[in-house]
């Protein structure tokens, strides 16, 4: 049996599935979503989203749900075993210049069922779940995808134009397209612990790593009830061995008191291998690969289901933009081009902190105990844990960063709010977008807005006046996810390089093309 060609398939109702059908959705295309589960994978898994990844769940619609469900985090803070603080860094929880709290702790499945529940409003995604994918296959105009109903055994096959495997670490979609997985030299059997309790152990409201390579953990409080330990195993234990409270105290106690053990409720004990790797393609024709399919990191900068996200947020628009015939078919390269890096320096970063809990011995200790309180002298690859900005986009064919000098091009506009109250994304809104210092004339303004974007105006004293002049530009071009494209003199310079990418299908509760002063 087969149905006919579908825009897109996506293979993979996860966070980054779920976050691509609900884009593409916004810009008018329709995808069939497979998924192995009928419901929601109810074990907790991913607890940490940062600000920029908070911008896109505000962009898929689920801000106030989100708001719900999560517990601003205070940051980081590298402890030694006896609690000691060696260094931390602070997020601000009210929100900095992503324009929500830095630091994000949550409950995946509660993620997971928001973003599911969203869906109905995008009659463009229809959500298969109980199907396996058993089979892909590219042909002349299209790629097969076949599939098993698990409850009745039955096969068929669906045809799309294209194809996104999200379908995490042991992706058929990868396997398929004949792309493998590169071992970046990581692997620790760790030990993951959610309990839950309604006593507050009165702790420091952010994530505390343990650097000790005795027993290296993790501690962070991730709701009201909700608290998440992460230990690591030792050569000969096994999670088998933790299954109940009584033999996980010992590890519990330096974080709760002996009255604390009443009540407590162990929510689930797993063991998990971190590991760092990245698929040496991300794609093949018509076929994509996003979220754990293409990397994997170890856990411990809270990145991983980030990273998944961001691809999502990257792929939709051109690939929106590419089905809707608005952006050449060759754009869809810069997916693998910007996003790759990225991921890539990612991952180092969250090895360089497990490397730092765990290694180096007695010796290792003595050193951290000196080095530590001066990791934020360190340039380059700690500014992301430092500022807990992520490092700017690859140079692409939209991201048109000089050899030299990059600027802004590459980095995510600052989510300032504007005059009228709301923020530079609402104003964006999924569109392309000029940010200037100088007022656009009527004309400009009009050939902007016929061309299906915005135009913003940073007025002198305010930040996002200061950010453009921080980065020695007078004007620069936004993508609609928020990265800057382009940066130029003035206003004029930057019509060559915008092309005609209409308004999101999303209802219009954002501005127009007249020009906002920003505060
Ligand atoms: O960077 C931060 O502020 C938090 C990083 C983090 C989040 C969740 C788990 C984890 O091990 C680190």
């Amino acid at each position: 049996m087969t149905s006919p060609t579908v825009p897109v398939v996506i293979v993979g109702a996860g966070p980054s599935g779920l976050t691509a059908a609900t884009l593409l959705a916004q810009y008018g295309i329709e995808s069939l979503l497979l998924e192995r589960w009928e419901g929601v994978y109810p074990q907790p898994r991913a607890v940490h989203l940062d600000g920029e990844i908070r911008r896109i769940v505000e962009r898929l619609g689920i801000g106030p749900g989100f708001d719900a469900i999560t517990r601003p985090a205070s940051g980081l803070r590298l402890v030694d075993r006896r609690h000691r603080v060696l260094a931390q860094f602070d997020r601000d929880p009210a929100g900095g210049r992503n324009g929500f709290p830095e630091a994000n702790l949550f409950d995946q499945p509660e993620l997971e069922a928001l973003l599911r529940a969203n869906l109905a409003l995008h009659p463009a995604v229809s959500l298969r779940g109980g199907v396996e994918v058993t089979g892909l296959a590219v042909e002349k105009d299209c790629a097969r995808v076949d599939c098993e109903d698990r409850a009745t055994g039955a096969s068929y096959s669906v045809r799309a134009r294209y194809v996104l495997g999200c379908d995490g670490a042991n992706s058929l979609v990868r396997a398929a397209i004949g792309a493998r997985m590169r071992d970046l030299r990581f692997e620790q059997r760790w030990l993951v612990v959610d309990l839950a309790t309604t006593v507050d152990p009165g702790h420091w409201g952010g994530v505390h790593q343990v650097c000790d390579p005795r027993r290296a953990a993790t501690y962070m409080r991730i709701g009201a009830t909700r608290h998440r330990w992460e230990f690591r195993l030792q050569p000969g234990e096994s999670a088998d061995y933790y299954r109940d409270l009584a033999r996980l105290w010992p590890l519990l106690a330096p974080w709760l008191a002996d009255t604390d053990r009443e009540g407590l409720e162990l929510v689930r004990v797993a063991e998990y291998t971190f590991r760092a790797q990245l698929a040496d393609r991300w794609r093949a024709g018509r076929v994509f690969l996003l979220g754990d399919a293409a990397h994997l990191t170890p856990p411990f900068i809270g990145q991983g289901m980030g990273a998944g996200v961001r691809d999502a947020a990257n792929l939709s628009w051109k690939l929106a933009g590419v089905l809707r015939g608005e952006l050449p078919e060759s754009m869809l390269g810069t997916y693998e081009t910007e996003r790759k890096p990225h991921a890539r320096t990612m991952i180092r970063l969250a090895k360089l902190t497990g490397m730092t809990m765990t290694e180096g011995g007695e010796l290792g200790n003595r050193l951290r105990g000196l080095l530590a309180p001066r990791l934020h002298r360190l340039p380059g690859l700690t500014r992301t844990i430092i500022s807990g900005e992520s490092p700017p986009l690859h140079r692409s064919a939209l991201v048109a960063a000089p050899p030299l000098r990059r600027g802004l091009a590459g980095r995510l506009v600052p989510n300032e709010r504007m005059a009228d109250g709301r923020r530079v994304d609402d104003l964006i809104a999924g569109r392309y977008a000029i940010i200037t210092t100088s007022a656009p004339s009527p004309m400009e303004a009009v050939t902007v807005e016929q061309r299906g974007g915005v135009v913003l105006r940073a007025v002198p004293g305010t930040a996002l006046h200061r950010w453009l002049r921080g980065g020695h530009a007078d004007a620069v071009l936004v993508r609609p996810d928020g990265t800057v494209q382009t940066c130029g003199r003035t206003l004029s310079d930057l019509y060559s390089s915008l092309p005609s990418f209409a308004p999101s299908a999303r209802p219009a509760q954002t501005g127009s093309a007249t020009p906002k002063a920003a505060d």
